[in-house]
């Protein structure tokens, strides 16, 4: 069975999406309106384009209930909001992300969804979890190109922007601060908070002060099944950004993590001896 995601009321994906390509589009941006059961998104006889999304949007209500609870962000403050979400690898960031973004969506909130171009691995245009749910996004190198791309109107009616893989971008602070505090945008940012060496990956770390709220997952251990905060690298690559999955990473808990690097360190010192040796004897 194709896997499929709950569905989006108002997203705004880029017009050489699957998705879109499938519709004479003639805006730079389309506003899928979906009907209210599970669809797979990938079929394109569930998706119609509403053009009454395309009018001026009402202001947004909020009752007492919608407001109270983070997750769903609906907002009566003028002033955005920042939340983050950070892990290692396989712990359902993607999967949070795009469930708080259909959230927001839901509570009919315009949406749009960014990755970083680096990010090869299922094709540019998706966003894709590890389990294969999938939501058409915007694959950019610059955060700061988001707003041209997508076109200023399209930009102006947006209320929720959803950044995956962020430890790939430049320029997420200023994104983040702009987004949510100049233009009043809730920004839900998903990334690593470590590398493989568990050093601080790109600027993930940097937006916390920025934020509402910061959310930790954790996976599991693929060689205890405990709880894994950590990335192992399999591979003896030393290179900070290295684009992969379960071919080259496994998430891991601490015991693990100390364990795996001392035997991948060992391998890797074992073998750089090997060529010294033998290039001494050539
Ligand atoms: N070691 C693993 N290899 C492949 N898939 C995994 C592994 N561990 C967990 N998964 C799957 O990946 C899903 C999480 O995917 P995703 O949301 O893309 O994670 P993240 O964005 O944090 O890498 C889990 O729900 C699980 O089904
Ligand atoms: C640990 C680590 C990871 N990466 C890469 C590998 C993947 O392409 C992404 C992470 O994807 P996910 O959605 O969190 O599963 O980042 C890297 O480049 N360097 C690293 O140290
Ligand atoms: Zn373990």
């Amino acid at each position: 069975m194709l896997p499929t995601i709950p569905v989006m009321k108002s997203l705004i994906s880029p017009p050489f999406s699957p998705l879109s390509l499938r519709f004479p589009i003639t805006k730079p941006f389309a506003f899928f309106s979906l009907s209210s059961k599970k669809l797979n998104l990938s079929n394109p006889k569930f998706l119609h384009i509403n053009p009454s999304m395309l009018s001026p949007k009402p202001p947004i209500s909020s009752t007492p209930s919608q407001q109270s609870h983070m997750e769903t962000t609906q907002s009566s403050s003028p002033c955005g909001e920042v939340h983050v979400i950070v892990g290692p690898m396989f712990a359902g960031k993607t999967t949070t992300l795009l469930r708080r973004i259909q959230a927001e969506s839901n509570n009919g909130r315009t949406v749009a969804v960014i990755k970083s171009i680096k990010d090869t691995r299922y094709g540019l245009d998706s966003i894709v979890t590890h389990d294969g749910m999938k939501l058409p996004c915007w694959p950019l190198t610059n955060l700061s190109s988001f707003r041209q791309k997508i076109g200023t109107d399209a930009y102006d009616q947006l209320d929720v922007i959803g950044i995956d893989e962020a430890q790939f971008f430049e320029g997420l602070y200023d994104f983040c601060c702009e987004a949510a505090d100049r233009d009043g945008k809730t920004v839900i940012v998903a990334g690593l908070d470590g590398d493989f060496l568990r050093r601080s990956f790109g600027s993930v770390l940097d937006i916390i002060p920025l934020a509402n709220s910061v959310m930790k997952l954790t996976a599991r251990c693929e060689l205890c099944g405990k709880r894994a905060f950590f990335t192992l690298r399999k591979t003896d690559e030393t290179q900070t950004e290295l684009i992969g999955g379960a071919d080259v990473y496994m998430p891991v808990c601490r015991h693990h993590y100390v364990s795996g690097q001392v035997v991948i360190e060992t391998a890797r010192s074992v073998l750089e001896s090997q060529k010294l040796q033998c290039g001494s004897y050539t």
